[in-house]
C-alpha cells in the first residue's frame, strides 16, 4: 500500500554561502513511487538541494524531513534507506565490474546473489568479467547505478545521471529509471538542466531557478500550464533561443521572431530577467491566456 507520509518534505530550506544564496526558502514534497525531476539551469541550486537532502551540508535555514523523520536528528537511519549518485562515479579500474560490486557488497553486508541480479538489471551481465577501465561512459554509469541499487534503497537521489552520455545511453538510462518504482516501489529524485531530457521519464517535477522554486507539480499540471508568449527582435532570435533553453522551459518557435514558452505565469519575471541579462531586447512579453497579466517591456 502506498504510504501517505511524504518520502521527502522540506520546509523553507535555504542555503547561503557568504553573499550567495544557493537555495532560497524551498518547500518541496516528494511522495512514494514518484520519479521526481529537479530541473534548473546550471547554478540553479539542484546539487545544493541534493546535498542538503543527504545531510552532506547543513541548511542555513529551514528543515528537511525524509521518511517522516527530521534529517538532522536521524541521519544514519535515513541514509541507510537512500542510494545516491552525486559526483562522478569512481571505480577501481583494474577490477572487473562484478569485483567492483563485490567491494560495495562486502562493505554493506549485502547478500551475494544481489550482484548477479543487479548486473542483469542494468544489462552488464555479459561484460561483468571485464575490467571496469575498459567500460564506456554509459556502462560506467550503469555500473554505478548497480552499486547504488545493491542495497535496494527506498529512495534514489541521482544528480544528472545522463550527463555525458550519448543519445542511446540517455535512452537506456531513461528506460531503466522508469522501471524502478514498479520493480520494488522505489522513489527517484533526478536532476537535469533540460526538461526535454527527463520529461519522458518523470512523473512529477520541480523547477528551480537561481535558488528559487518556480514550480512543483505533476507533469500533467506542467503540460497544462498557461503559455507565455514572447515576441523578440529578429536580430537576437538565436541568442534568445539559447537563453530560453537554459531556463529548462519548453519552447516552440513561432515564425522568425516569436516563441511560445511553456511556463507558468509566475515564471514571466524570471524569463524576462534571463533575456535581459543575455542582452536581448524584448518587444513584447505576455501570457497567452489571461490578458490581465499582460506586461509589455520597453
Ligand atoms: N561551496 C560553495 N561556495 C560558494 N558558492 C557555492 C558553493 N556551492 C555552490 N555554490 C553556488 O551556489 C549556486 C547553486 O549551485 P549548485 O551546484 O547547487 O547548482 P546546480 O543547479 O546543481 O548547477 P550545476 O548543474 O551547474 O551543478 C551556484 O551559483 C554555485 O556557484
Amino acid at each position: 500500500m502506498q504510504s501517505t507520509i511524504p518520502i521527502i518534505q522540506t520546509y523553507g530550506l535555504t542555503k547561503q554561502y557568504a553573499e550567495k544564496i544557493a537555495l532560497n526558502n524551498v518547500s518541496l514534497q516528494v511522495q512514494q513511487g514518484q520519479i521526481f525531476g529537479l530541473l534548473g539551469e546550471n547554478g540553479a541550486g539542484k546539487t545544493t538541494l541534493m546535498r542538503l537532502l543527504l545531510g552532506l551540508q547543513k541548511p542555513s535555514a529551514g528543515e528537511a524531513r525524509l521518511f517522516g523523520q527530521p534529517l538532522a536528528a536521524n541521519r544514519s537511519a535515513i541514509l541507510a534507506k537512500i542510494g545516491a549518485l552525486i559526483e562522478n562515479p569512481s571505480f577501481y579500474g583494474h577490477l572487473t565490474g562484478a569485483e567492483n560490486l563485490e567491494v560495495i557488497r562486502q562493505m554493506r553486508n549485502i547478500p551475494k546473489k544481489r550482484i548477479g541480479e543487479m548486473l542483469e538489471l542494468v544489462g552488464l551481465s555479459d561484460v561483468a568479467r571485464r575490467r571496469a577501465a575498459t567500460y564506456s561512459l554509459g556502462m560506467k554509469q550503469r555500473l554505478a547505478m548497480a552499486g547504488v541499487l545493491l542495497g535496494q534503497p527506498e529512495l534514489l537521489i541521482l544528480d544528472e545521471p545522463t550527463n555525458g552520455l550519448d543519445p542511446s545511453g540517455i535512452r537506456e538510462m531513461r528506460e531503466f529509471i522508469k522501471r524502478l518504482p514498479s520493480l520494488y516501489g522505489a522513489t527517484v529524485v533526478i536532476s537535469s538542466h533540460l526538461l526535454s531530457e527527463v520529461e519522458m521519464m518523470v512523473t512529477h517535477t520541480a523547477i528551480l531557478s537561481k535558488g528559487n522554486l518556480l514550480f512543483q507539480g505533476s507533469m500533467e499540471q506542467l503540460r497544462h500550464m498557461v503559455h507565455a508568449r514572447i515576441v523578440l527582435k529578429t536580430t537576437k532570435a538565436e541568442a534568445a533561443r539559447t537563453a530560453l533553453q537554459l531556463t529548462s522551459f519548453q519552447i516552440t518557435p513561432r515564425g522568425q521572431e516569436s516563441f511560445i514558452v511553456h511556463a507558468p505565469h509566475e515564471a514571466i519575471p524570471f524569463i524576462a530577467q534571463c533575456l535581459v541579462s543575455a542582452g536581448i531586447d524584448i518587444l513584447h512579453l505576455a501570457p497567452k491566456k489571461a490578458p490581465s497579466k499582460t506586461c509589455t517591456l520597453p
